[in-house]
């Protein structure tokens, strides 16, 4: 039996003239205002347009950041605009997640519409699952589809609790992702060689700990390799690192060990003293980073070793970019593996898959997104899938 079969999907679902809640990932990237990676809007257009197609009323739910409560700064309002331009309708706006206003704008929709909500995370309630907002978020609809692979690690209220609510179905990117993701990664070639990177540091840590018994080579990079650095006794200055979790970093690194699982770290880095595009910069070794400079970026020597290891492996999976890649010249590293990757992939060699919002993002700044074997929206997700872990969001959907 596939994957697919075991949840209920769109073929299963009758909306004509229902409300349809639509959980989907709209967390893209922004810089000054604009959106600088649509993959994730792409995404979920098929679903969209699906359900508005057969007469459904589509009520958009997503987060955008991490918002403790009602921050301005995060809200959702110009990506409406950034899915109704993409879909060729419009997309309506509401300012608020559950309430009078969010029911009065549902309550306007006709068959085909759509309708994006503010921000789930502006109530602090949905982090929590809380039962009182999850019921809330109910009475909006009469269907939920839930479409945001890339949040299904989160058991929150409108990605795990509306599940158990409505009658529940798996959207075609969410459908899409779990097909493809199992179809490459099921039996893998090995050598498997991971890479982690990125900033979300304390969120994906704890998941290294049982990457390791399943990859043969694990480069960590990004923000996430300083906190192991640190644990190492190296000062990294005014680097991203998550000091408290130094104890983490060193249980994996030995558990690593215990199971035969190769550790790369940088051995070198771009360093800077400020966080800005062309910032003056050095290379600089690891151990020789000063109190006031930052690691944005691996060194050159980084670089070579890690397309070296990348060369042994048949198969590769990537979360999260070597560095800064937003502001160069802090995307060498990231750019120089990537276009090694997608060059191994071409050749034949190499079966290659990236996820992560951020990721896909600088896999499309170097241009190769378009080679690598495949480009997942997800990236903690897409980890802890490779884990092996049951994600809130996907269990829900079965049937
Ligand atoms: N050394 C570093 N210092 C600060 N930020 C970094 C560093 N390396 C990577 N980053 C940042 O990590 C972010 C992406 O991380 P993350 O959200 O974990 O990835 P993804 O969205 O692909 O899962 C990027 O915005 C990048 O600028
Ligand atoms: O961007 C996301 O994940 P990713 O950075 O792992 O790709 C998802 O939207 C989940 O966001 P979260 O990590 O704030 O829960």
């Amino acid at each position: 039996m596939g994957e697919e079969s075991a949840f209920r999907t769109l073929d299963d679902a009758d909306v004509a003239g229902k409300r349809v809640l639509v959980r989907v990932d709209l967390n893209v990237p922004v810089d000054a205002g604009k959106v600088t990676d649509d993959t994730r809007i792409q995404a979920v257009l098929p679903t969209i347009r699906e359900i508005a197609d057969k007469g459904g009323r589509v009520v958009l739910l997503a987060h955008f950041g991490r918002p403790k409560g009602e921050d301005p700064a995060l809200s959702l309002a110009p990506i409406a605009g950034e899915v109704a331009s993409r879909l060729g309708k419009p997309v309506a706006f509401a300012p608020a997640t559950i309430g009078p206003v969010a029911e009065a704008a549902v309550a306007k929709l006709n068959d085909g519409d759509v309708l994006l909500l503010e921000n789930t995370r502006f109530d602090t309630r949905e982090e929590k699952n809380d039962p009182d907002f999850v019921a809330a978020l109910a009475g909006l609809g009469d269907l939920y589809v839930n479409d945001a692979f890339a949040t299904a690690h989160r058991a929150h209220a409108s990605t795990e609790g509306l599940a158990h609510k409505l009658p529940a179905f798996a959207g075609r990117c969410m459908q899409e992702e779990i097909e493809a993701l199992a179809k490459a990664l099921e039996k893998p070639q090995r050598p498997v060689l991971a890479v982690v990177g990125g900033a979300k540091v304390s969120s994906k840590l704890e998941l290294l700990g049982n990457l390791v018994a399943k990859v043969d080579i694990l480069v960590i990079g990004g923000g996430m390799a300083n906190t192991f650095l640190a644990a190492q006794g190296k000062d990294v200055g005014k680097s991203l690192c998550e000091h408290d979790l130094k104890g983490t970093a060193l249980e994996i690194l030995d558990k690593a060990k215990a199971v035969g699982c190769e550790i790369v770290l940088p051995s070198d880095a771009l360093v800077a003293t400020e966080f800005k595009a062309h910032a003056p910069h050095r290379v600089a070794p690891v151990d020789e980073v000063k109190p006031d400079e930052m690691i944005l970026d691996a060194g050159p020597a980084t670089i070579t070793h890690v397309i070296a290891r990348l060369r042994t492996a048949k198969t590769v999976v990537w979360n999260g970019p070597f560095g800064a890649f937003e502001l160069p010249p802090f995307d060498t590293a990231t750019v120089a593996v990537a276009v090694a990757a997608a060059e191994l992939t071409d050749a034949g060699g190499l079966l290659s898959v990236a996820g992560g919002g951020d990721t896909v993002a600088a896999l499309n700044h170097a241009g190769v997104a378009g080679r690598f074997t495949y480009v997942s929206t997800a990236g903690g997700a897409f980890l802890e899938w490779l884990e092996g872990k049951a994600l809130p969001g996907v269990e829900a959907l079965r049937r």
